[in-house]
């Protein structure tokens, strides 16, 4: 037996920023998905989810103990489940900044929350934060606070345009043009990365004036660009805002980047043949490449495998 299809996300801009009210655009990556299975036979990797499943579930019980006007579950079948083998069937690797834990926060809310907010309805902006704040909370679990965008994405299967922290809406994004040359790319940077030692960097990091000048100055400026630009179509705009964000995240966001990239990165820059930029709070998994000459790019990224993820 095996549930509804859940995919990964990308969250094309607003790393960071986001968490200091800067714009963001997230939007589903359907290459990866992952679905509840409920099973017996189990290999060790699905032995490993139906624990986490187990801890999850008893979580999520405390969870609605202590906010019982948040969010309520069926957490008798959820047991039963769980007891009859169930585990998150996925492909979305894991610790890679493309979601793994929030599309299986979604498919655990979307079949066992009670009184459901559904995908069907007409999406209130109230709506969209409620369950925003619902799945933050259940994701919390995973990875310390959470804003709950990833697996609001994946519920949705919607973009989201994050404008601030408290106004967030679905959004449409211009069609890929197929046979365009520019696309949005993603790099295996070949180690996992975790969130919130990275976070907590960042935290530190703005305790220091200097740094905070620069994120608003910069950093968030030329998100907020690179949103506007992205939505408007203007890729011209894009490709400059683009190379200035690489820019100031190679400056000042060292610790994000694994030091075997800070090579690559500098190179797209000074050729112009790609920008990166991090995917998520980086540190390992996938790194974010933006090119106006997918050909380009491939060449001078040859040892390495892009995904091409948007095409512009
Ligand atoms: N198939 C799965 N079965 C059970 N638990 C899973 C599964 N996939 C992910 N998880 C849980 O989610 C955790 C990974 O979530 P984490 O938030 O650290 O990374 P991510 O969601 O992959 O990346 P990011 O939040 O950066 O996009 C795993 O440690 C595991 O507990
Ligand atoms: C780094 C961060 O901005 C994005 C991680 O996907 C953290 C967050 O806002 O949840």
């Amino acid at each position: 037996m095996k549930g509804p299809l859940f995919y990964s996300k990308i969250l094309l801009f607003g790393e960071y920023g986001i968490i200091k009210d800067s714009k963001g655009l997230s939007i589903p990556y359907n290459f990866y998905n992952g679905a509840l299975k409920v099973d017996k036979a189990h290999t060790e990797k699905q032995h490993q989810s139906n624990v986490n499943l187990q801890r999850f579930a008893e979580y999520l019980a405390e969870l609605e103990k202590q906010q019982p006007k948040l969010v309520s579950f069926d957490l008798k079948s959820l047991q039963e489940d769980i007891d009859a083998g169930m585990y998150f069937d996925s492909s979305i690797p894991q610790g890679y900044g493309v979601g793994s834990s929030g599309a299986l926060v979604a498919a655990i809310y979307d079949k066992y929350a009670t009184n459901k907010i559904t995908v069907l309805e007409n999406l209130s902006r109230e709506k969209l934060l409620k369950l925003k704040a619902i799945f933050g909370e259940m994701e919390s679990f995973f990875h310390g606070k959470s804003s709950g965008l990833d697996p609001l994405n994946s519920y949705l299967s919607l973009p989201i345009l994050i404008n601030s922290k408290d106004n967030i809406e679905a959004a449409g994004i211009p069609s890929q043009t197929k046979s365009g040359k520019g696309a949005v790319f993603l790099l295996d940077s070949g180690t996992v990365g975790e969130t919130a030692p990275m976070v907590n960097i960042f935290m530190e990091n703005m305790k220091q004036e200097g740094f905070r000048k620069m994120l608003k100055d910069k950093f968030v400026k030329r998100t907020d660009a690179c949103v506007e630009d992205f939505l408007k179509g203007d890729v011209k705009s894009l490709f400059s805002n683009i190379k200035e964000l690489s820019h100031v995240v190679l400056d000042n966001f060292k610790p994000m980047i694994p030091k075997q990239f800070h090579k690559l990165w500098k190179e797209g820059i000074e050729s112009n043949a790609y920008y990166l930029k991090l995917c998520g709070s980086g540190g390992g998994g996938y790194i974010l490449g933006f090119t106006e000459d997918l050909a380009k790019a491939q060449k001078a990224l040859k040892n390495y495998k892009l995904e091409v993820v948007y095409n512009f």
